[in-house]
């Protein structure tokens, strides 16, 4: 079993410091000076008038990243090798940093970025292209795969297909949010987070033109007039 130290912040009046449990103690290692502010820049950030609410509040998303990579850790307890989770850039990156720490089985992270071609503002085409391609050698490996959200169905039908060719011994999805509404294709999630309304949404690694991936919530945007 995987045990990561969990380091904390301690606020000892001058000094701000990182509490490390080590196996004889804690180490108090003194976080610098620019650190020490770090409670003001973990505020939360304000809407801005392009979002119209918060759907999904940061402790909500914690809370389900929490019971989603217990279930995972359950699942693949059995696993004969690392399971490989992959990562698809850019939208899955803070979910996959979340659910990764918080499981207890051997793992390793590859990632992929794909895209897609005929892109009309926010409809997918269906057209999926690899950009980048992932590292690890998927044959006879437990492979999951980790995305932001499910909307055409176009990225995972793309991705499970691509990835069932390589021969893994299994390839299972685990995704944050899911618009039903917006199907096209068929497409079997596995771990889910939650299920949302057709709405345009940023926040947590999703985007609108770039903008608002590093959010800590999930916001509904308000629909963009030409
Ligand atoms: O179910 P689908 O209709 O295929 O849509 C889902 C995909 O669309 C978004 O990626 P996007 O192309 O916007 O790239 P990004 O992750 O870099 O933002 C999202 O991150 C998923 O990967
Ligand atoms: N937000 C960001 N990216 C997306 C969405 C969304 O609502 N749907 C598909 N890709």
């Amino acid at each position: 079993m995987y045990n990561h130290p969990s380091p904390t912040f301690l606020d000892r009046g001058v000094l701000t410091c990182y509490s490390l449990p080590v196996r004889s103690g804690t180490f108090l290692i003194p976080v610098p000076a620019p650190w020490r502010n770090m409670r003001s820049s973990l505020a939360i950030p304000p809407l801005t008038p392009d979002l119209i609410q918060v759907l999904i509040d940061a402790d909500s998303i914690r809370r389900r990243v929490d019971d989603l990579a217990r279930q995972i850790s359950r699942d693949y307890a059995d696993s004969p090798q690392p399971v490989i989770l992959v990562g698809v850039l850019k939208g899955s990156f803070i979910f996959l940093a979340d659910i990764c720490r918080r499981l207890d089985i051997p793992h390793v992270v590859d990632f992929i970025a794909l895209s897609s071609y005929g892109l009309a503002g926010s409809e997918q085409s269906g057209n999926v292209r690899m950009l980048m391609d992932t590292r690890e050698n998927m044959e006879g490996r437990d492979v999951l795969i980790v995305e932001d959200i499910l909307d055409s169905g176009h990225t995972l039908d793309y991705l499970i297909r691509n990835f069932t060719a390589r021969k893994p011994r299994s390839v299972k999805t685990a995704v944050l949010l899911d618009k039903p509404d917006r199907h096209v294709i068929p497409v079997k999630v596995d771990y889910l987070g939650f299920g949302i309304p057709d709405v345009w949404v940023v926040g947590y690694g999703l985007d609108y033109a770039e903008k608002y991936r590093t959010l800590p919530y999930i916001a509904e945007m308000r629909p963009v007039t030409a």
